[in-house]
C-alpha cells in the first residue's frame, strides 16, 4: 500500500515545479558566475535547504560563506548574498540583506513573495511557489495541505540542487571534481 501523504507530498512537488522559471534560474546562475564570493543566509528549514546549496557551491570551487559561522568575514561590493525565505520578511534576514545591499553587494533571493521586504530589495528574483503563515499575502492555505512552509522548503532544495546541475558544465566541474573537494573530516 502506498504511504498516501508521501504521495501527497511528491504530488505537489511535481506540480509546483513547473511554476519555477527558467528565466529566473538562469538569472541567478548569471549572478553566482558574475559574484566575487557568494554569502548564503536562510533561517530555520529555508536555511537548511541554502546551508545544503553553500556545501554544493564550495564542491564547485567556489568562494562561498553561509552566513552566521564564526569563518565567514565581511560582505563587500562584488560579492552576492543568496537569501533563502518563504515569506521575504525574517527580521534577521531583512536585516543582513540591507547591510549588504549598503556595501554595495548584489543580492539573489529564493521566496514565495517577490513583493515582500527581501524580495523588494534584491536584484534576481527566484520566485518559488509556496505559502507561509509569515507572510499574509502568501499564507495561501488552499494550495499545499502540507504545514506552514514545508512546500516552499523542499522546492527550494530541489531549485538549489537544479542550479547546481546548471553551474557544473559552466564552470566545467564534473563529479569527481566536486568529490574531490568534499569534507575529508567528517
Ligand atoms: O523553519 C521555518 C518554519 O518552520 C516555517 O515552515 C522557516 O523556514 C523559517 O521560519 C524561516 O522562514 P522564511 O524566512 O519565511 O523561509
Amino acid at each position: 500500500m502506498k504511504a498516501k501523504k508521501l504521495q501527497i507530498i511528491s504530488e505537489e512537488i511535481s506540480k509546483y515545479s513547473q511554476y519555477v522559471t527558467q528565466e529566473d534560474i538562469d538569472r541567478f546562475v548569471q549572478a553566482i558566475l558574475k559574484a566575487k564570493r557568494i554569502f548564503v543566509n536562510g533561517a530555520g528549514r529555508s536555511g537548511f535547504a541554502a546551508r545544503a546549496f553553500s556545501n554544493r557551491l564550495m564542491h564547485l570551487g567556489l568562494t562561498v560563506y553561509f552566513v552566521g559561522e564564526p569563518t565567514t568575514p565581511s560582505i563587500h561590493e562584488g560579492d552576492l548574498l543568496v537569501i533563502g525565505s518563504g515569506s521575504g520578511t525574517t527580521a534577521s534576514l531583512v536585516s543582513n540583506a540591507k547591510k549588504a545591499k549598503s556595501t554595495g553587494a548584489s543580492i539573489a533571493t529564493l521566496t514565495i513573495d517577490p513583493k515582500a521586504t527581501i524580495g523588494s530589495m534584491a536584484d534576481v528574483v527566484v520566485v518559488i511557489p509556496g505559502a507561509t503563515p509569515k507572510n499574509e499575502e502568501v499564507n495561501n492555505t488552499n494550495l499545499s495541505q502540507q504545514p506552514m512552509g514545508s512546500l516552499f522548503e523542499q522546492l527550494s532544495w530541489l531549485t538549489y540542487d537544479s542550479v547546481i546541475m546548471e553551474l557544473m558544465p559552466l564552470l566545467h566541474q564534473t563529479e569527481d571534481e566536486m568529490f574531490s573537494r568534499h569534507a575529508n573530516m567528517e
